[in-house]
């Protein structure tokens, strides 16, 4: 027997959005749509390239979809405003009141937009789409890439800190998993926190990247949330659970239909962890533009694969709050309209 939560009108946070894969296909679309009239653009229509309905990417397919196919559409300030409003609409539309979207800092030559234009004009957009969608606040983490050198790492952490006050609230560490080695980013790490960044690390997402010397390098770091957190030894899950208050940010969709985990959502680590005492599990979407998966339909997957009972429920929900890293003013607000 399921309940009858419609969790669309439910109030939820997201946590774990990356910009670019959360804009919808409908969206680039369009963006495309508007290119191709104007002749600027020879790419392949992206409903062709990422055909609605196909949410089966794996990490072999899924980091090249920006490299080579997002990143070359949107990459003026247009496409840019427009996709980035598309994606806070999105989100608005599905009940989320407080979004942390998430953003690698990439230059964009073709609009002579340098990398703090670029985070300039993301957060002009969220800025503009606030106004246009006032249910939903919004804040921007810039993202780390593991390919990254130490120098753009410290880029990226030097923009965090210079777009502060209007609302960067922390970094991340994300990208193939595959690649690079992450203790070349320690001293970036150390002087986001000096600059009084949140932290939050994409955590064993990949077996390749769940070495000890990994895992126990960004566990050092003292990281405030953990992402995906799949391949983690029981050594690191008593390190994870003896830190109240960490916060977990957990992808169903993602993680199986990318097969990040072996099997299917009831074998998802979302039901080892959400009762854990001190820990604070987030359902989140990751990129729902290529898995296809609001954040609605992520609660009603826990409902359905995890039987929680509707107070439960509405208690991991309203629990979130205590990871945003939007403040203390923003924890009321959300605490308000979260029951
Ligand atoms: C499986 N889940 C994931 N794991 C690791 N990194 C991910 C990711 N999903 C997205 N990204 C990272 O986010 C970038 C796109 O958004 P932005 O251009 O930054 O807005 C990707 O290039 C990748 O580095």
């Amino acid at each position: 027997m399921t309940c009858d939560i419609d969790f669309k009108a439910m109030p939820k946070i997201e946590l774990h959005a990356h910009l670019s894969g959360s804009i919808s296909r409908q969206c680039l679309h369009e963006i495309w749509a508007k290119k191709k009239a104007a002749g600027s653009t020879h790419l392949e229509d992206p409903l062709v390239v990422m055909p609605v309905g196909k949410h089966d990417y794996d990490l072999n397919t899924f980091f090249p979809l920006f490299s080579s196919y997002i990143y070359h559409l949107v990459d003026d300030a247009e496409a840019l405003l427009y996709s980035t409003k598309s994606v806070v609409a999105d989100f608005a539309a599905d009940g989320v009141v407080y979004l942390e979207l998430r953003t690698t800092p990439r230059a964009m030559p073709a609009a002579g937009l340098d990398k703090a234009g670029y985070i300039g004009a993301v957060l002009d957009a969220l800025a503009a789409a606030e106004r246009e969608h006032p249910s939903i606040r919004t804040r921007l983490i810039l993202s780390m890439d593991r390919r990254n050198t130490l120098a753009e790492a410290h880029e990226a952490v030097g923009l965090a800190a210079r777009f502060r006050a209007r609302g960067v609230v922390a970094v991340d560490l994300c990208g193939d998993p595959a690649k690079g080695d992450v203790a070349l980013f320690t001293p970036a790490v150390a002087a986001a926190r000096a600059a009084g960044l949140a932290l939050t690390v994409h955590f064993a997402e990949a077996e390749c990247s769940a070495s000890d010397a990994e895992l126990d390098t960004i566990m050092a770091w003292g990281p405030d949330r953990l992402g995906h957190v799949i391949h983690v030894p029981e050594r690191v899950k008593r390190d994870i659970a003896g830190r109240p208050g960490i916060g977990l940010e957990l992808c169903l969709s993602c993680n199986v239909h990318a097969k990040m985990i072996v099997g299917s959502f009831e074998a998802h680590h979302f039901g080892e962890w959400w009762q854990v005492e001190g820990v604070v599990v987030v359902p989140c979407t990751d990129d729902v533009g290529v898995f296809g998966s609001p954040v609605s339909n992520e609660w009603r997957l826990i409902e359905e694969h995890f039987k929680l009972k509707k107070v439960e429920l509405f208690g991991l929900a309203r629990k979130g709050i205590d990871v945003i890293f939007g403040g203390d003013e923003e924890k009321q607000r959300l605490r308000k309209i979260m029951w």
